[in-house]
């Protein structure tokens, strides 16, 4: 049986909206992400088992792993009879890239039963698509660090999507999911349809910054420009007291914070365990709203969708 985890990851990363995501996965070693399995069958079936599996579409119809399956045979040009097994580990609307966990696991799942008759790029466009369906845009910021691994920039050229920007390897980034829903979808329809000269000025000063400072290898110029002026002002309203967060979080030497995704769970990154130990343990108490809610300490995730035992 072929089994593939796909890891948890931060879209945006606060200051590359749509154009810019990150894996991650925490450093105890939780496998924060989902896992689809695939074997040969008489015909198709799909299981959803773990976590969150509540939470799925009650129609096999409405998940996406199928959605994927079909459009990976008609890519193919072929049905394959399999049965594919996803274990739901991620939460639904978390702003943990938790559709694109399903949605890489399975495309790398199935590419690898058929004998890997796709590339990266047709591979991580197929993502896209299915991505796509779901939030009504096309954005790579979750498939391709998930898939990939690392930092991504996404150029979205015909000949290349996304990139890996050298990022900094003593940082933590802490994943704080309240426990509450946001759906993407509308997420970005609150978002507005045109920005003023003054934030759009801003944002490429800001984008660009960071992405000089990563290549540069200026850890505390990266940190001090991760700054949102496209979707924090107008999403920050549906995150638990947001800026009191931040606030907090900037007093024990948070280095920066912002939404993952389209949120609810925020980011914070800090570059000493001590500082993130703190940082965790003040979520757990201030941001997690229920028992679904939890916090993790992760780093980066360099190697992305991988095959597991
Ligand atoms: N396997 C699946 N995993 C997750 N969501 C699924 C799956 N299949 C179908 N869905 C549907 O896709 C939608 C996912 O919503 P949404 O994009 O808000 O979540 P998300 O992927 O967790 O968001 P984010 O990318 O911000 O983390 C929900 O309506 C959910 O029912
Ligand atoms: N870039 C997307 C990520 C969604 O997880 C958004 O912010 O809407």
């Amino acid at each position: 049986m072929i089994k593939v985890y796909a890891p948890a990851s931060i879209g945006n990363v606060g200051v590359g909206f749509d154009v810019l995501g990150a894996a991650v996965s925490p450093i105890d070693g939780t496998r924060l992400g989902d896992v689809v399995s695939i074997e040969a069958a008489e015909s198709f079936q799909l299981e959803c088992l773990g976590t969150f599996v509540s939470k799925l579409p009650s129609k096999t119809e409405d998940n996406i792993v199928y959605q994927c399956y079909q459009r990976f045979c008609e890519a193919l040009g072929k049905p394959l009879a399999v049965k594919m097994i996803l274990e739901k580990n991620m939460p639904i609307g978390s702003g943990l890239g938790s559709s694109a966990c399903s949605v890489v696991a399975s495309f790398v799942a199935l590419n690898e039963f058929a004998g890997k008759p796709f590339d990266e790029q047709k591979l991580l466009v197929l993502m896209g698509e299915l991505e796509g369906r779901i939030s009504g845009a096309v954005h790579y910021d979750n498939v391709a660090p998930c898939y990939l691994g690392g930092l991504q920039i996404i150029l979205d050229m015909p000949s290349v999507i996304s990139q890996t920007v050298p990022a900094f390897d003593k940082w933590y980034w802490i994943m704080a999911y309240p426990g509450i829903k946001v759906s993407t979808a509308e997420a970005r329809k609150i978002l507005p349809s045109h920005y003023a000269k003054k934030e759009i000025i801003d944002h490429g000063r800001l984008f660009a910054g960071f992405i000089h400072a990563c290549h540069t290898q200026q850890e505390n110029l990266a940190a001090s420009l991760i700054h949102d002026v496209i979707a924090e002002p107008y999403r920050k309203q549906l995150l638990p007291n947001f800026d009191k967060i931040r606030e907090q979080a900037m007093i024990l030497n948070a280095k920066a914070m912002g939404i993952s995704g389209s949120g609810p769970t925020v980011f914070t990154l800090c570059d000493s365990l001590h500082d993130a130990e703190q940082i965790a343990k003040m979520m757990k108490t201030d941001y997690v709203q229920n028992e679904e809610g939890f916090v993790h300490i992760c780093q980066l995730n360099t190697k992305g969708a991988s095959l597991i035992d």
